[in-house]
């Protein structure tokens, strides 16, 4: 991966102090080779909010989480330029190491990645690898939180130590994968289409685990379906072609989008 970051190209977050921004874009590019897939994108997020990002398959929204948490460094020919910042913090900064930014922005993908083991040893592998967690009862402490914020302590809690969670139900997979990120208390968590197909989070569920979670971290959410940002997101950011071509509260974006491409988009779904 090649990282194009001129000085000259540096741009502090435009946010006023008033709201400071969790989570800022700026100017964020990504190619594959010589086809650009992301153009230009900035944004900002912020404390409490859902953020959900929607556009038709293949628009660049999966792999625009990849670039958060610099996850995308590590595909074949992908040349970035643009910033990410954290709390201000540029992500390139040399002296913030991968895993603590990962760690940081938390991304769930897609597809449901948990370890094959049991969800405690899902849960305490990732505490342990950040020294989050020194002795067994802080661990279990940890796992019960993290469960219970995906609400399924209460069906799972005599499971911890049994079957491998890949054994499990998709849906319970994906929420396990969440709660194993929650446990390592992320600054922003990135959920990529967690309703998305055979097994997804049924989307009455999701809306009532974001409610609670949004309090404590803002979340981005990527989905290609517009009717799950309506019910869960406080704003709206639509992608197209790769570029960002409008960002707003969910209620004006979908009432009275401004850009004809927006509109299109919300017209046609
Ligand atoms: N590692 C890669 N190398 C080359 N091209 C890639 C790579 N990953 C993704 N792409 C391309 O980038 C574009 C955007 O893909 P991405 O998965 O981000 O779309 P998406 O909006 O998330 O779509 P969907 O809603 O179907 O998941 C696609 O054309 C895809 O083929």
């Amino acid at each position: 991966m090649l990282y194009v970051n001129p000085i000259l190209d540096y741009h502090e977050p435009v946010a006023s102090d008033v709201a400071k921004p969790v989570l800022s874009t700026r100017g964020l590019t990504l190619r594959f080779g010589s086809k650009t897939i992301l153009d230009d994108i900035s944004f900002d997020l912020f404390d409490k909010e859902v953020l959900c990002l929607v556009g038709p398959p293949n628009c660049g929204k999966s792999v625009l989480t990849r670039c958060l948490n610099r996850t995308v460094e590590e595909e074949r020919a992908s040349v970035q330029s643009g910033h990410v910042f954290v709390d201000r913090r540029d992500t390139q900064d040399p002296s913030w190491d991968l895993p603590q930014i990962r760690r940081q922005v938390a991304l769930v993908p897609q597809v449901a990645n948990p370890f094959p083991a049991t969800i405690w040893d899902n849960i305490a592998y990732v505490l342990k690898l950040h020294r989050l967690a020194p002795t067994s009862k802080d661990i279990a402490l940890r796992i019960e939180d993290s469960l219970r914020r995906v609400g399924i302590w209460d069906e799972l809690k005599g499971e911890l130590h049994k079957k491998p969670v890949h054994q499990m139900p998709i849906m319970t997979q994906r929420l396990i994968c969440i709660a194993r990120a929650l446990a390592l208390e992320p600054r922003l968590l990135v959920l990529d289409e967690p309703s998305t197909g055979l097994g997804g989070i049924e989307e009455g569920r999701l809306k009532s685990i974001l409610s609670d979670l949004q309090q404590d971290m803002p979340v981005i959410l990527c989905t290609s379906s517009l009717r799950i940002a309506a019910l869960v997101a406080d704003r709206i950011g639509h992608i197209e072609g790769g570029r960002l071509m409008e960002i707003d509260t969910a209620e004006l974006l979908l009432t009275n989008a401004q850009t004809v491409a927006t509109q299109r988009y919300v017209e046609s779904h």
